[in-house]
């Protein structure tokens, strides 16, 4: 079968080898990897080919398409199969290829293999150097591709996979298919520190493993005013909001806090299913908070919307990597108050850019709450705290940056078989 195409001609040939230099960056990371020569040495182009699901726009897609957009500086061009085609596909052709090509290798169901071949041909005709896979489905994908092609394969972990939704079954088998997979697999990127050491506790070794923490764009936008104790604070929970996000802990902690604080809650962001959204629906009812609520569905400019809002709380009760909502947040100067929950705590440290909830606990969550809009903690010096921490950690340069020196590391210590 022969693949489609959204963004760019499948029948592009190999890029021309754009010699750039390695971390041209001032930004850039100090890194294990990098080139330990005086000067920067000129760098030939790497192809790799990301197999995404493709059917949201949440963070795995959003930690994608800043890789796609950010790589080539480091003189890697990436691409993406999409196994699932939906949002994250249309938005890659909206960008007319500037973030990637993205290709449609569809999957008719959770074993269609089929999707393998296709990738074995787009490997074939555009001289991929390597495949890096996202979810437990493409993992899948890309072991079978690795071995129709011979090329290495990465395998990039967002989330812990027996903990990743509110579906027990789901979650085993992800797990079960993901672990099989990973047999042929030539390395592992964690998203987190966290899920690194869950890696190794699964039986990885060390040496296979790097943490690539994720990274988001130093967007900074205008503010209007800063918040006051005694005034109204405007919360904001921005996710693609499913059960594992704990949106409930916040409803119930508005409602504790309203008899003592003028807040308001935004819901910024999609609901996976219109079940759950009836659900929250029912609950915010139930609590008699509806005039509290304001919500806002999906937004494209996400920026935008972290600019009306005081703090963004995320009250994830398990199965994070590293939450890209935290990192946007901490890049706009916003405070994050979030759960102690897998990589979240790597990013704020409870009291300095923000302020960390035990998760699944309303009374908890209230309380921190409850410390920022009394004035417990100084908002203008937890913002500069955000912002510092974001710059130095937590860049969608230093990602990239990272990510390629996986790629040289992995393509450097393989020997290349051609099928
Ligand atoms: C199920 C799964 O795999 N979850 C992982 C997924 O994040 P997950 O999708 O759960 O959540 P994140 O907070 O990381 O990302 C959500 C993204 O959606 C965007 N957004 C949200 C609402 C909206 O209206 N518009 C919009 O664009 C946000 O700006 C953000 O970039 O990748 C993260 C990054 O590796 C990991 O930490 C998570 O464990
Ligand atoms: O591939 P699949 O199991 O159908 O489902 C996917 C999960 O494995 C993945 O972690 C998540 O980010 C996707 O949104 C999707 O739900």
């Amino acid at each position: 079968m022969q693949a489609g195409n959204l963004g760019r001609s499948s029948d592009i040939g190999p890029y021309a080898p754009t010699p750039i230099v390695l971390h041209p960056q001032a930004t850039a990371p100090e890194d294990e990897f990098a080139n330990q020569g005086g000067a920067p040495l000129p760098i030939s182009t790497v192809r790799v080919l990301h197999v995404v699901n493709g059917e949201h726009f949440a963070g795995a897609e959003r930690v994608q398409s800043h890789l796609g957009r950010c790589l080539p500086r480091y003189s890697v061009q990436a691409d993406f199969a999409c196994v699932k085609p939906g949002l994250f596909a249309k938005t890659l052709a909206d960008h007319g290829g500037a973030w990637g090509g993205c290709y449609r290798t569809e999957m008719k169901n959770r074993f269609d293999v089929r999707a393998a071949w296709k990738i074995r041909q787009l490997a074939r005709r555009n001289h991929y150097d390597l495949l890096h896979a996202h979810t437990p489905r493409t993992a899948m994908i890309a072991s079978l591709a690795s071995r129709l092609t011979g090329l290495p394969w990465i395998y990039h972990v967002h989330s812990p996979a027996a903990r990743d939704s509110s579906k027990p079954l789901t979650n085993h088998l992800n797990a079960a298919v993901e672990k099989l997979s990973l047999r042929g697999c030539n390395h592992l990127i964690t998203v987190s520190e966290s899920l690194r050491l869950d890696c190794i506790r699964r039986g990885c070794r060390e040496e296979d493993v790097s943490v690539v923490h994720n990274g988001v764009p130093a967007i900074c936008p205008e503010r209007t005013r800063t918040p006051m104790v005694g005034g109204r604070w405007v919360l904001g929970m921005v996710a693609l909001m499913r059960p594992r996000k704990g949106l409930e802990v916040a409803l119930e902690a508005v409602a504790k806090l309203r008899d003592r604080h003028d807040v308001r809650l935004r819901i910024i962001g999609p609901f996976e299913t219109e079940a759950y959204k009836e659900s929250i629906e029912d609950l915010i009812a139930q609590l008699q908070i509806t005039g509290l609520i304001e919500r806002v569905g999906f937004t494209e400019n996400v920026p935008a919307e972290l600019a009306k809002l005081d703090a963004m709380v995320l009250p994830s009760l398990y199965g994070e990597g590293l939450p890209m909502v935290v990192l946007e947040a901490m890049a706009a100067g916003l405070p994050v108050v979030a759960t102690r929950v897998e990589g979240t705590p790597e990013a704020v440290t409870d009291g300095a850019q923000g302020l960390l909830a035990e998760p699944g606990d309303a009374e908890s969550l209230a309380g921190k709450l409850d410390e920022l809009i009394s004035g417990v903690h100084d908002w203008q010096q937890m913002s500069n705290a955000a912002i510092e921490r974001h710059g130095e950690a937590f860049s969608d340069i230093a990602m990239a940056s990272r990510t390629a020196d996986v790629y040289r590391k992995v393509l450097a210590n393989t020997i290349p078989t051609i099928r």
